[in-house]
């Protein structure tokens, strides 16, 4: 697979803490990658130090095959856009000076762009409007803006979504998914908000004390979050035997109980399995939803 990003024992210590501690990640290209840990977790440190914003204590990266150690990594960082934190806005200004100030400092030689990426993250109207004057949610996506000055083919968001209103939040999610699919960009982000993330993302990086606990894409996480009936039975060897016969999914989880993935006709089934001399106990449907997967992963304690 080719990757953007790959992290390699990356690590960050303030004295004898470890706010990152050994952590090896690996963002596929063309990806939305949900970063999610819990608060203090170390999300915003691994990003700003790809960011080059602090220097990582041990370990390394590679950005776009590049080796964090190579004098050249800065070229590398070029193909990347990031807002970290709160976006760095000039707020006596309008979004045009805001973006016009971002091409100067990038060097870009003309302005030509400008009402393009207005227009891409809806703030083509806001004319003498200064920043401000916006609301979380424009200048979340002036940020964004921002950003993308330099056309990057590779974006990281860190909690995009913070404080952003219901509103707000389905505009972010359509800018996001507009970058990635029609641009092609791949997008990092870090975020808390579990239920609007898998609305996103094609990938998953789940990050505690520091340390990459588990990454997973999307479509293993749905395997995994597979809905299902669970059933209790007093024999789960005449339940299979039924159950083969109905030519249906299912799984035994122990002597009484199995998980049934397919969608069934629980009458036929009591029926059928009251003629092997099964009784049934309980039956519960069940849909682990990606909440309860990181709960699970990371335990409960404080999170939003
Ligand atoms: N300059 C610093 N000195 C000491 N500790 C720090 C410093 N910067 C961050 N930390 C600690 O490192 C840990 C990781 O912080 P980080 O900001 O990366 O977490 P996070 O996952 O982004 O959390 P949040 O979601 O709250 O932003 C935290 O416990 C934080 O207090």
């Amino acid at each position: 697979m080719d990757y953007v990003l790959t992290t390699d024992a990356l690590s960050k210590h303030y004295g004898h803490f470890k706010a990152l501690n050994e952590c090896t990640m690996h963002i596929p290209k063309g990806a939305i990658y949900g970063f999610v840990g819990k608060n203090g977790a170390g999300k915003t440190t691994l990003i700003r130090l790809i960011c080059g914003l602090q220097k990582a204590t041990a370990g390394s990266y590679r950005l776009y095959g590049m080796d964090s150690a190579d004098k050249e990594i800065a070229k590398a960082r070029r193909r990347m856009g990031a807002v970290v934190e709160t976006p760095s806005l000039y707020l006596d200004m309008t979004a045009e000076e805001n973006l016009k100030e971002q091409y100067r400092i990038l060097g870009l030689p003309s302005f030509e762009g400008i009402p393009e990426l207005l227009k891409l993250v809806g703030l083509e109207n806001t004319g003498k409007k200064k920043a401000k004057n916006f609301s979380l949610g424009m200048r979340q996506r002036l940020g964004i803006a921002i950003a993308l000055a330099g056309d990057p083919d590779f974006l990281v968001l860190d909690e995009p979504a913070n404080g952003l209103d219901p509103q707000g939040i389905i505009e972010m999610r359509e800018l996001i998914l507009e970058l990635n699919r029609k641009r092609q960009i791949t997008v990092l982000i870090s975020s808390h908000i579990l239920d609007e993330l898998s609305r996103l993302a094609t990938h998953y990086g789940f990050i505690d004390s520091g340390h990459i606990v588990k990454e997973i894409s999307a479509q293993e996480l749905d395997a995994a979050c597979r809905k299902c009936v669970r059933i209790e039975v007093s024999d789960t060897k005449a339940l299979s035997w039924v159950l083969d016969s109905m030519k249906v999914e299912y799984k035994i989880l122990s002597d009484t109980q199995a998980d049934i993935f397919d969608k069934i006709n629980i009458t036929e089934l009591t029926l059928a399995l009251a003629t092997e001399h099964c009784e049934v106990r309980s039956i519960d449907e069940r849909e682990e939803s990606l909440e309860s997967y990181y709960v699970n992963l990371i335990g409960g304690g404080e999170h939003e």
